[in-house]
């Protein structure tokens, strides 16, 4: 490691050890500027981090510690189209998908833009012919479902995306299908017609074996009603591998490319969103897209102090690495956000969940946090109780609206703010024991009852949060706040000194998977397995032999 990081991080550690535990109710009591003085804002977005447990030094030291690991030069690199992804050799590129205000962008010395353009341009064609019933089914019916058969990166960006901009949403149904779980597709087409069903099979690699298998059970079952020669009208693909999608047997009038130089979880704005275009139509994709674009000139023009996705990835640095938090909480208040913590669990763990630096070498600190969450309040009545007095402290991320999408409610969104802003105040405020005792006092509680009582009703406090708070849901606002989070896992891992963009991890699983297949079908012995699986296989074939 770089000695000017190690230095930067051991001023870090210090710092740390000096001021932990940071007093937050008294640094809010002795500043009255404390969220003025941390936070920041990006047109009505706002990052409000004065609940984090830093003070000026601490922020000061991190971006001390961003300069050291190269920070602002690693990010250029990426926008420039360096093959950053290393262990694949692969520029990274994702952020071109959305470069529509601006000029050329080079992978290896090719402007990238026309292509995307092109991709984009037919998307629309094509989403505009499904929406409007001029791109129909075999028998001439209009499509009122869409199917979506992806996993990953090929699934939870569009599902999250849909489910988000519900209020949008004026397109055919749309269906998701991941699972290789027989029940995921089951579930989804009972209730569906296959004469007005579309599938989309979306795949970078066209290899995933669970979106294989789900593809092949859906041209099934369109066969069975329509015979074989219809399913061609009922499938579209979304891929970088058009030869394997050719083997596959979709016309290639129906399938839209994207490039190896986009990561799986960074797909959404790629030909993997065309779900969400036949959903919201391509105005509101295109917003979407416009709100990924503002969040991209932010993160390479501003100056790391002002800087959303640098000052979310130094403070998550600081919380996971310093401060040794082992996890951090998406809580979104806002219903339709109920799969971003899903989402936000690939883009991070996927990227960041890595045990080896750039080198090769292991890496000298923790590297990504477990992210996890459920939205407001539903979270509150489930978890909350931990986050609150349980031994661990879990930093809390919370999203919040300033409006809602129902005119009509207005008092359910006046109720879900309070209680967003109550949840961040309590968690930093907590109770003290003379307060909890206090309390009970005025409820009118004997001495000896409180003196057993209030040590339950504690709250140490001191417990970080951050808000991300924006004017209302829509796709401009949707767009820059994935766009901050891709950043942000971008800037943790420049700290963390890892490639962000492969994935190795997840391949042991798929290839034990694959020779086990034989082995659970009785085809192969289990004998020469561990005696764990060797016995699992064994019952699970007794039960199925009932
Ligand atoms: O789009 P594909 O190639 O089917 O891959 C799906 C997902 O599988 C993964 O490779 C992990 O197994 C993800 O990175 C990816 O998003």
């Amino acid at each position: 490691m770089d000695t000017a990081f190690e230095t930067a991080l051991a001023a870090l550690q210090e710092h740390r050890g000096k001021t932990a535990p940071m007093d937050m109710r008294a640094a809010f009591d002795s500043d009255p500027n404390r969220f003025a003085r941390f936070s920041l804002a990006l047109d009505d977005l706002t990052l409000d981090y004065s609940r984090a447990a830093v003070d000026d030094e601490t922020v000061g030291l991190l971006l001390k510690l961003a300069e050291a690991a190269g920070l602002e030069q690693a990010r250029d690199d990426m926008f420039a189209g360096k093959h950053i992804n290393i262990t694949e050799d692969r520029a990274v590129l994702h952020t071109a998908l959305r470069a529509l205000s601006g000029g050329a962008v080079y992978n290896d010395g090719d402007d990238v833009m026309p292509d995307v353009r092109a991709v984009l341009e037919a998307m629309d064609a094509f989403a505009d012919g499904v929406r409007s019933g001029a791109i129909h089914g075999a028998t001439g019916k209009a499509f009122t479902d869409v199917v979506n058969i992806g996993i990953g990166g090929s699934d939870l960006g569009p599902v999250m995306v849909t489910r988000a901009l519900s209020p949008y949403h004026d397109g055919p149904r749309l269906h998701y299908v991941s699972n290789v779980d027989g029940a995921h597709i089951a579930d989804t087409l009972s209730g569906l017609d296959p004469e007005t069903t579309l599938f989309i099979i979306a795949s970078k690699t066209f290899t995933t074996i669970e979106t294989m298998t789900n593809a092949r059970t859906a041209q099934k079952w369109v066969a069975a009603k329509l015979g074989q020669s219809a399913t061609g009208d009922h499938f579209a693909a979304v891929s970088t591998a058009l030869d394997k999608v050719a083997e596959f047997g979709i016309d290639p009038a129906r399938v839209f490319g994207f490039w190896d130089w986009v990561g799986g979880r960074y797909s959404l704005w790629s030909a993997i969103g065309l779900p969400i275009m036949i959903a919201l139509g391509a105005d509101d994709f295109r917003r979407l897209l416009a709100g990924a674009e503002a969040m991209d000139q932010h993160f390479k023009s501003a100056p790391l102090r002002e800087n959303l996705p640098a000052i979310l990835g130094l403070v998550g640095y600081w919380h996971r690495v310093v401060c040794d938090y082992p996890a951090r909480a998406i809580i979104p208040y806002d219903q339709r956000l109920e799969r971003l913590p899903a989402y936000l669990q690939q883009l991070d763990m996927e990227s960041n969940g890595k045990g080896v630096r750039l080198d090769g070498s292991p890496v000298i600190t923790p590297t990504g946090p477990l992210v996890w969450g459920e939205p407001g309040t539903n979270g509150q009545h489930a978890f909350f109780q931990l986050l609150h007095q349980g031994t661990d402290i879990i930093p809390v991320e919370f999203m919040l609206a300033a409006e809602g999408h129902e005119a009509g409610l207005q008092h359910h969104h006046d109720l879900l703010v309070a209680n967003c802003l109550a949840q961040a105040e309590a968690l930093m405020k907590g109770r003290t024991l003379a307060e909890a005792e206090a309390q009970l006092l005025d409820k009118g509680f004997p001495e000896d009852e409180i003196r057993r009582i209030a040590p339950h009703r504690v709250f140490t406090g001191n417990r970080p949060s951050l808000t991300v708070l924006y004017r209302k849901l829509d796709p401009y606002a949707l767009g820059r706040l994935i766009a901050l989070y891709e950043h942000r896992v971008f800037v943790e891992a420049q700290l963390f000194g890892i490639n962000a963009f492969d994935q190795w991890g997840v391949e042991l699983g798929k290839e034990l998977a694959t020779e086990l297949l034989p082995v659970v079908e009785g085809k192969a012995d289990a004998a020469d397995r561990d005696a764990a699986t060797a016995g699992m296989v064994k019952r699970i074939t007794a039960l199925r032999e009932g």
